[in-house]
């Protein structure tokens, strides 16, 4: 668990904004900040990381107090469990992918983390490659590897994808999930795509000027309930076909596929690999007993 309760006083666009939150994240869980530009959400994991100190309050993870400013106890970054990757990468550009990993690693550490991040993350063919030789998604990943050698608690994810076209976006969001999993970690993303948020998190907070707005599940938060129809069933877009008058966009429900005509202009919001609804509001189904 981890347990914050934070305030801090930060020069927001519009003048001086309190960012004051309280908020306790299951272990485990993979979580969403989501809200416009300067709300404090890289803030946030500035002060989960120890890279800004918030003005007053505590900061708990699984028990250990991490921060906290009646008792004046304040861990170095070093010194908490925190995996950190950002839009940019931040690699070391005179070192090679396995040598940006090794520069990561606790002096007391072995080779086998190293190793066995390689080959989650797919680096060995490119271990001993220089960060300007390789694609965006390729440097993402030599990221993730490097916040993970440390084996941290926490994965702090700020907007890591964002830079990539969505095809590898949505490769990368697969690599996420699986990191996620296998090192049991509490995931924290910043993000402002939906479908990425749909697709990854199990909780959002919206934030406005320093404060949650609300919070939910994704789909409680990004699901109009207006639309609230007979049938909503989220499903992955596969494919976009512009015919001449309307739009075709194939999408994966589970394990089937459907096609679903829609305008020109809804299908230009639209890109491979987002999450979508796919509902129903007027049409009494059809019911069929599958034998067994
Ligand atoms: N150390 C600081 N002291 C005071 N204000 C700060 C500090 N660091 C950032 N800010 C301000 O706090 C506000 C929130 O910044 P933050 O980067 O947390 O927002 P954000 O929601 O992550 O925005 P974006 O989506 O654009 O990254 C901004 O207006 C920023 O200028």
């Amino acid at each position: 668990m981890i347990k914050l309760d934070i305030s801090k006083e930060l020069q927001g666009p519009m003048g001086t904004m309190t960012l004051r939150l309280n908020l306790n994240i299951e272990s485990g869980q993979f979580i969403t900040l989501y809200g416009p530009s300067g709300v404090g959400k890289t803030s946030v994991l500035r002060m989960i990381s120890g890279l800004m100190q918030p003005d007053f309050g505590q900061i708990c993870v699984e028990e250990q107090t991490w921060f906290d400013t009646k008792t004046k106890v304040n861990f170095s970054p070093q010194k908490r469990k925190v995996g950190y990757v950002f839009q940019d990468y931040a690699l070391f550009p005179h070192m090679t992918v396995l040598e940006n990993l090794n520069f990561a690693k606790a002096k007391n550490q072995n080779n086998d983390s190293t190793s066995d991040l390689m080959e989650i993350m797919e680096l060995e063919q490119l271990q001993n490659r220089k960060p300007s030789t390789l694609s965006g998604g390729q440097k993402q990943r030599v990221a993730l590897a490097r916040a993970l050698v440390q084996k941290p608690k926490i994965l702090l994810l700020d907007e890591p994808l964002a830079a990539l076209d969505s095809a590898i976006r949505h490769k990368l969001q697969g690599y996420l999930k699986k990191v996620h999993q296998e090192f049991k970690l509490t995931t924290i993303l910043v993000s402002h795509d939906v479908g990425e948020i749909v697709n990854l998190t199990d909780y959002v907070y919206q934030l406005e000027e320093g404060k949650i707005l609300k919070q939910g599940t994704p789909e409680a938060i990004f699901i109009d309930q207006s639309l609230s129809g007979k049938f909503k069933f989220i499903g992955e877009v596969l494919k976009i076909q512009q015919e001449e008058i309307i739009s075709v966009v194939t999408v994966r429900i589970h394990t089937d596929v459907v096609k679903v005509v829609v305008q020109h202009e809804e299908a230009s919001n639209l890109t491979i690999g987002d999450k979508v609804l796919v509902l129903s509001k007027a049409f009494n189904p059809l019911l069929y007993k599958i034998e067994a």
